[in-house]
């Protein structure tokens, strides 16, 4: 049977309790997921040679990893080219590509050092998204940068940050498409500190004088992304959970709250927080990972968390509401794959939440029938899924079922395996 006859037989079954398949491709169509620069590269970025710090840390030595713009460049195009859907590019600033001995520190930044960005962008016909590069820097002083008790650290990456605040606004006038540039630093401490409070005052005022440099709100998407530990950092962390969302809920009026499903104690999940910020901000924006037992930024896979959010996204009429970027990095497989895998992951999640019957769940949970409600959802695990999911590949012109990993592993043999 071709994909287009699976199609056709589970598009009959799903359209008997009320699901429209085309419709639902028609919709995922739409929806942008914005591919994260840095599983290329290990989070490496252009711009300095010392090691990775900020608490995060990627594990792993597959070869053929990205060491130049322009192989990084080659790896998302290829990636690109193997998930169906809409995409958008995120970029860190330590990705900046300098010319020559033009080398400027990161509050030095400026766009023309992002121009290869915006000129990769446009051939494809996608967005860019931003973040400042809080970490991996000589300029972090003490494990700290916007909540550091000395000025001349904290004014350094005031003016980083405002740096990105114009590069992103570029982004977003010379692609037409609004950027989302998130603030997350490592700021806090290993063990127990002595002022809890102090070290937030100072991250508080940082990023409002960050915010303080002028854009258009509509084109620039102030996030500030909160952290519950990281390594080196797992008693004290500034950019709290309820530091960051009472920082975005009285500056609503310029950033969002951004939501990293890494950064919550384990038991927590990002999918019961949506609906909760839904009630509250008019958007809100998703790093997408897998933390196995802590802040591990896994490969993000087709497991129930990524369908759960995806759910709540799709099935509170969320989809123009909510920014989807993926943010993890594996380096002990092929990356080009691990790459893949997430995106398609992200994009088949969505499908997998399209292809609910949302409005019939609502109902049967609001009349309280409870048991069918349970009996419905189960049933729809083992609906024809995957033919949906193959059509929708093949409609957007890229591999269906194995054949895009066939297309990796002749990548690995052409490309990457002549890398050093
Ligand atoms: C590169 C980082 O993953 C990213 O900037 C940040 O979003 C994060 O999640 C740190 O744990
Ligand atoms: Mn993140």
């Amino acid at each position: 049977m071709s994909t287009k006859e699976r199609y056709e037989s589970a598009k009959a079954r799903y359209a008997k309790v009320g699901v429209d398949t085309d419709k639902a491709i028609q919709i995922l169509k739409n929806v942008a997921i914005s591919l994260h620069c840095w599983q290329g590269d290990d989070v490496k970025g252009f711009d300095q040679d010392g090691p990775l710090t900020g608490g995060i840390q990627t594990t792993g030595n597959y070869p053929g990893k990205a060491m130049t713009p322009e192989e990084l460049m080659a790896d998302m195009e290829k990636v690109m080219s193997l998930a169906p859907g809409k995409k958008k590019i995120n970029i860190h600033a330590s990705y900046a590509i300098f010319e020559e001995g033009q080398w400027v520190d990161r509050d030095q930044l400026e766009p023309k050092h992002f121009k290869k960005w915006v000129d990769f962008a446009k051939a494809k016909g996608v967005g860019i998204d931003f973040n400042p590069t809080f970490f991996s820097s000589p300029k972090v002083k003490d494990g700290l940068t916007l909540s550091s008790p000395d000025e001349e650290t904290r004014k350094f990456w005031i003016r980083h940050g405002k740096a990105c605040i114009r590069i992103s606004q570029y982004f977003a006038e010379e692609t037409g498409i609004p950027c989302v540039m998130n603030i997350w630093t490592g700021d806090g401490y290993k063990d127990i500190p002595g002022d809890r409070l102090g070290p937030r005052m100072r991250y508080k005022e940082s990023i409002e004088e960050i915010l303080s440099e002028p854009y258009d709100f509509n084109l620039v998407k102030p996030c500030v992304e909160s952290k519950v530990f990281g390594i080196g950092v797992e008693s004290y962390t500034a950019g709290s959970a309820e530091f960051t969302l009472s920082f975005a809920a009285e500056h609503k009026d310029k950033c969002l709250p951004l939501m990293d499903n890494g950064h919550y104690h384990p038991t927590e999940v990002v999918s019961d927080k949506i609906p909760s910020l839904l009630c509250f901000f008019p958007e809100i924006a998703l790093h997408v990972t897998r933390p196995v037992r802590w802040d591990s930024d896994h490969v993000v896979l087709f497991d129930d968390e990524t369908r759960e959010i995806a759910k709540e996204i799709v099935r509170n009429d969320a989809l123009d509401r909510v920014y989807i970027a993926l943010d993890y990095f594996d380096a002990s497989i092929n990356r080009i794959s691990a790459w893949t895998t997430g995106l398609r992951n992200m994009s088949k999640s969505l499908l997998f939440a399209l292809l609910q019957p949302n409005a019939q769940l609502k109902e049967l949970q609001d009349t309280n029938n409870l048991t069918k409600l349970m009996t419905v959802q189960e049933e729809m695990k083992t609906f024809p899924f995957g033919d949906v999911w193959d059509y929708f590949c093949e409609s957007c012109g890229t591999p269906v079922g194995f054949d895009w990993f066939t297309e990796v592993e002749k990548y690995e043999k052409e490309v990457l395996s002549s890398r050093k």
